[in-house]
């Protein structure tokens, strides 16, 4: 069948879930026209194998007619960790390109335990069905083989009580592992990884925030590891918001930005905007934190408080306690509002309008995914600020038409960074992965639209054109990571142009080659 064909089949489906069914059994049965549609095909096909669908099928996974791609590992097999990845089947196929010019095999692994998976909460093994998803991003937007590449499901038990009374629930039937039966296993996957394979690149996606914090900080020193959550989100965040400042002309020490939200993901993306105003302006971290202000669920996070978490409190800072969004946006005045609540409709017309009067051009990102949980829709956002919004989104949102002009909606999600910033760490065998690397990144992204694009609100490139996106990031951030001395790698190309070469020579070319 044509890919063309092949897409016609998909588009005739009416409901994006059987879309999303009709592909797994597309990459299961004809691979490499998978791979070519996937990688021809991106911005149509990517919300069906990625959010938003990839939410549904988490959430229904063990109801539907699938069969999981991953690996999973189950915590009372925590001894057999190494056996189970060496029987790993696809391990056999070796990767040509590497063999043939660097002798090395790297991997590149997405591992979840299925406790926070997108907006959505604890979903138990239905997680696996987000890191099958995400690695797809590594080959569609980067070009990494993808025989290299490893979804894995780390199975510790859940807390959700329905999955628990499933019957065809085929996870673990207990409460999660907490503490220090829990750090155990991760320890035993990780070392299990050391010995499979000489290098492997860790991606952690959708811990729950104590364990994402505490596993990212356990490892990151040691490890070719980064949270996605935390530091992809991050990234993709601080570049729209340094592109957004490109349009109205301001200067990142001029933002007072409020975060709806003070889980993993806005905590993230905070300390990374701290770190920028440290390091490209001189600001003292302390000094840096004073530009963020954070709602959680119970108001405003502020010195007062007794009752917050550990990754919240380099926020709590010093300001009269608010209760509500309205009143924060009026007492703070803020340039820019991040939702990261997972709040459907957090952002009320009210918020909106209270923005647009504050600010010539004000920024506003619900970026909670999947889209049925965006604090406000982009329809909200542009209509209620009579079009000045800078707005992205964590999810898709289609465009919408005003006056005969078609406006498209910004997607900050972080499948523009983290394909990428994998791929140069693969690429030169990267020990560590720094803020730094994520700071370059962010910076980077953020001048990959025109002036004249950024004055129609277009602060990010669209979709279609992530694997030349991809291949400049890759670029940059490999010669980044050489630089610093964290890429051990053998390539040294001298400049961006021949990383870029090199980059390019090393991206999988679809379709696969016959042996597989
Ligand atoms: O998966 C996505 O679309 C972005 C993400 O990491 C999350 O929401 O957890
Ligand atoms: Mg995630």
């Amino acid at each position: 069948m044509s890919v063309a064909s092949t897409l016609e089949d998909i588009r005739s489906k009416e409901h994006d879930i059987d879309k999303y069914l009709y592909l797994r059994n597309l990459q299961r049965q004809r691979e490499p026209e998978f791979y070519s549609l996937l990688v021809q095909h991106t911005e149509e096909i990517l919300p069906y194998v990625y959010t938003p669908t990839v939410g549904e099928a988490c959430q229904r996974y063990h109801h539907l007619p699938l069969v999981p791609r991953g690996l999973y590992l189950d915590a009372g097999s925590k001894d057999d960790f190494l056996a189970l990845m060496r029987a790993w089947p696809q391990q056999e196929v070796r990767h040509a390109h590497f063999e043939d010019h660097m002798q090395i095999q790297t991997w590149v692994v997405v591992v979840t335990d299925g406790e926070r998976i997108l907006g959505l909460g604890d979903l138990g093994t239905g997680g696996m069905g987000i890191a099958e998803g995400k690695i797809l991003l590594y080959t569609a937007a980067a070009g990494v083989d993808p025989r290299v590449c490893l979804p894995v499901f780390l199975d510790v038990g859940t807390n959700n009580e329905s999955l628990l009374k499933d019957p065809l629930y085929k996870g673990i039937r207990k409460p999660r592992l907490r503490g220090g039966a829990y750090h155990e296993v991760v320890a035993n996957f990780m070392a299990a990884l050391r010995q499979w394979q000489p290098h492997v690149l860790v991606q952690f996606e959708d811990f729950a925030n104590h364990n994402a914090f505490e596993l990212l900080n356990e490892y990151r020193a040691n490890a070719c590891v980064f949270n996605d959550d935390i530091q992809g989100t991050a990234c993709i965040t601080l570049a729209g918001l340094l592109s957004a400042l490109r349009a109205t002309g301001k200067s990142l020490t001029e933002q007072r930005i409020l975060f709806y939200g003070a889980g993993e993901a806005g905590t993230g993306i905070a300390e990374l905007i701290a770190i920028a105003l440290e390091r490209r302006h001189g600001l003292t971290r302390e000094e840096a934190r004073q530009h963020c202000l954070f709602m959680d669920s119970k108001g405003l996070v502020c010195a007062s408080r007794t009752d917050l978490q550990p990754h919240k409190l380099p926020f709590a800072h010093d300001h009269p306690f608010q209760r509500g969004l309205l009143d924060a946006v009026n007492t703070f005045r803020p340039t820019a509002l991040i939702g990261v609540s997972a709040v459907k409709n957090a952002f009320t017309p009210d918020v909106v309008q209270a923005m647009s009067s504050i600010n010539e051009r004000p920024i506003i990102f619900p970026l909670s995914n999947p889209t049925s949980k965006a604090e406000c829709t982009f329809e909200e956002a542009f209509k209620g600020s009579a079009g000045s919004v800078l707005f992205a989104s964590g999810s898709p949102f289609p465009p919408i038409n005003t006056d005969g002009v078609t406006q498209h909606a910004a997607q900050a999600n972080n499948a523009y960074v983290f394909p990428a910033i994998g791929f140069a760490a693969v690429l030169t065998r990267a020990s560590t992965i720094s803020d730094e690397v994520f700071l370059a990144a962010a910076e980077m992204l953020s001048h990959m639209t025109t002036l004249e694009e950024l004055s129609r609100g277009i602060i990010f490139p669209r979709f279609s054109a992530i694997q030349t996106v991809s291949a400049s990031l890759t670029a940059a951030v490999a010669e980044q990571m050489v630089r610093a001395g964290e890429g051990k790698g053998p390539p040294r190309p001298a400049g961006q142009s021949a990383w870029e070469a090199y980059v390019r020579s090393k991206m999988f070319k679809v379709p696969l080659q016959s042996k597989l």
